[in-house]
């Protein structure tokens, strides 16, 4: 099964040719959460975000998602509380969308797709001092993800959707500070499900603890059409692909455990 060879099937994604090793295989991301077989944990805390909106540096376009990415070098962004033991430093938030309003969310609930998903990604500054020391390790990532469905427009997504057009091409990069990203959370923050999984897009690495809003926010279909404005291809390329379906296939649960935090 996926669940312990070492290999996967290529995924459909045109940007993976041909088989991708993973390690071990056990705990990858997405997954589809199945609420009735979530179950609820007590013990589980509020989240308890702290972010400056001095930390935020700059906005690009990395020829699969476009990132809003923060300071990391000190602990002024950070994320605590939850399912979490230590404090985890903001690094960056992307999200991932669909080219129609059908499809795009990686996660789903009860086999429900969303038309798109944000996610923040935090690392473990109480253990490691760097990122890229945190993507290897089990405990080392903390990602929150919540679900985009289409109806009013996002006033706070607003600033962020009109930089777009400036990052259109991949490895594209502009300015971009004082945006707030506490205004992408949903009003209730208390309600999630959390699971041990990995990142969604190579290297894949199993160093993630997922933390998956139940309430949705909501954004207009025009502020999503300019998510689907963005290219995956550079200026340079002569065939240029609009990036859409920039999400991954669910995964294997394999026998693990996705606790809620609410009953
Ligand atoms: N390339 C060898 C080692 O690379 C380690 C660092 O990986 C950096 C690139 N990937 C990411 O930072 C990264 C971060 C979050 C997510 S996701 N979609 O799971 O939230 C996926 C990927
Ligand atoms: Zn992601």
């Amino acid at each position: 099964t996926a669940c312990s060879s070492k290999y996967v099937l290529s995924q459909m994604h045109p940007m993976w040719q041909g088989p991708l090793t993973i390690p071990g295989g056990e705990r990858q991301s997405p997954i589809d959460i199945v609420v009735r077989k979530s179950i609820f944990d007590s013990e589980l805390k509020p989240l308890v975000t702290d972010y400056d909106p001095h930390t935020c540096q700059q906005i690009w376009n990395n020829g699969y998602s476009f990132l809003v990415e923060y300071d990391d070098t000190t602990d002024k962004s950070t994320l605590k509380g939850g399912p979490l033991q230590d404090k985890f430093r903001l690094c960056q938030f992307h999200f991932h969308w669909g080219e129609s309003n059908a499809w795009g969310s990686e996660h789903t609930v009860d086999r429900r797709l969303f038309p798109a998903e944000l996610h923040l990604v935090h690392w473990n500054s109480d253990k490691y001092s760097l990122f890229e020391e945190a993507v290897m390790e089990d405990n080392g990532l903390a990602v929150i993800g919540v679900f985009l469905k289409v109806g009013k427009r996002h006033e706070g997504l607003q600033k962020l959707v009109d930089a777009l057009p400036a990052i259109r091409h991949k490895d594209s990069i502009v300015e971009f500070t004082r945006f707030d990203p506490v205004c992408l959370l949903p009003s209730n923050t208390d309600d999630y499900w959390t699971y041990h999984g990995s990142l969604t897009t190579p290297p894949l690495t199993e160093s993630v603890t997922w933390i998956i809003m139940k309430q949705h926010v909501e954004v207009s279909h025009d502020q999503l059409a300019v998510f689907r404005s963005l290219l995956f291809t550079s200026a340079e390329e002569d065939v240029q692909k609009s990036m859409v379906n920039n999400f991954r296939v669910q995964q294997s649960l394999c026998g693990r455990t996705v606790r809620s935090s609410f009953t």
